[in-house]
């Protein structure tokens, strides 16, 4: 049975549609990421999963519950990661997980949930004395504190100093040893692609994509951007036509040309005999795959700004 069932789900803010037709399910144990720019519905449609807003209309399952219906029994079972405050800044860790577990039937040890977020060394840190950082562990261990089946993580790791957030993709990668369901927002790529088994992405309350990080957009299949340097200017003008689009390069720099194709042996055949016979030399040649940002970025509609090295 999946854990996350959705179809046709629309929210209204009175006459605009955040969410609009949504279908996606999330299988058990997967950790599955919703990406999209700002506005997009992410928020919205975890707030419809979490029953704590209503939807206009659509079907929704999770746990084999509709959310609006769940109640108490529901909330038991699924975990929120919320952005600190409310905590009593003169309580220790440990004091506060106790009262948090308390409000649970059948809570997770405390003292088991400390460590697995990390936090064993400030068991009797007062929580008003955390870091930022150290502080968010406390949120996870809050939201886990209950033993749920599936947790919500809306955007864990913004504001994380680079070493913060890799030690919160190693918390995550514990949660999927223990078979834990994740639904994952978030607007850092290379944290989707560490992270998540599979992506979709909205785009004005619908879904525009989906798949795993590795084969967003078929970038997995054959998808290359080739880049060189144009010698002069007219240059441009008597290239050979080939299998490419011509894709807008890095700013600033003109006599960069970056084309984008789906036959990258072909095209480099042409190219390279083209320059060939002209005695030319391709400067600067490269053959990337566009990586998880570009194809995010042509995806929603923004422009690409550069690749991953080929490691196909
Ligand atoms: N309570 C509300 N009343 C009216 N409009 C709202 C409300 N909440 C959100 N919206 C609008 O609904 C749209 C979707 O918002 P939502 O917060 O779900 O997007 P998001 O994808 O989570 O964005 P972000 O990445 O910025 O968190 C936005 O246009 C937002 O302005």
């Amino acid at each position: 049975m999946a854990a996350i069932t959705v179809r046709g789900l629309r929210v209204q803010y009175g006459s605009f549609r955040a969410v609009d037709d949504l279908s996606f399910d999330v299988g058990r144990g997967e950790i599955f990421a919703l990406l999209g720019p700002n506005g997009a519905g992410k928020t919205t449609t975890i707030e419809v999963l979490e029953g704590h807003r209503r939807r206009t209309s659509g079907y929704v399952q999770v746990l084999g519950v509709d959310p609006d219906r769940g109640g108490r029994a529901y909330r038991e079972r699924i975990g929120i990661m919320l952005q600190g405050g409310g905590i009593d800044a003169d309580l220790t860790v440990a004091e506060t997980m106790r009262l948090y577990a308390r409000l649970y039937r059948r809570p997770r040890s405390v003292g088991e949930t400390i460590d697995l977020v990390g936090l064993t060394g400030q068991r009797g840190t007062r929580v008003g004395a955390l870091s930022g950082g150290l502080e968010r562990r406390l949120d996870l261990g809050l939201a886990l504190i209950g033993d749920p089946e599936l947790l919500f993580l809306d955007e864990p790791t913004t504001g994380f100093d680079p070493t913060a957030r890799r030690s919160a993709w190693e918390m995550v990668q514990r949660l999927r040893e223990l078979g834990m369901t994740v639904l994952l927002t978030s607007h850092y790529m290379d944290e989707v692609e560490h992270l998540a088994d599979r992506v979709a992405v909205m785009r004005r309350g619908v879904i525009v994509a989906e798949s795993t990080p590795r084969g967003l957009g078929g970038r997995d299949v054959a998808q290359a951007l080739i880049t060189f340097q144009v010698p002069y200017a007219s240059w441009r003008d008597e290239l050979v036509a080939g299998p490419w689009t011509e894709q807008p390069g890095p700013p600033g720099q003109d006599d960069v040309l970056t084309l984008r194709t789906d036959q990258p042996t072909r095209a480099l055949a042409i190219l390279t005999s083209w320059a060939t016979e002209r005695g030319e030399e391709l400067s600067g040649l490269t053959v990337m795959r566009p990586s998880l940002e570009d194809t995010y970025l042509t995806i929603t509609g923004a422009e690409p700004s550069h690749a991953d090295p080929a490691t196909a």
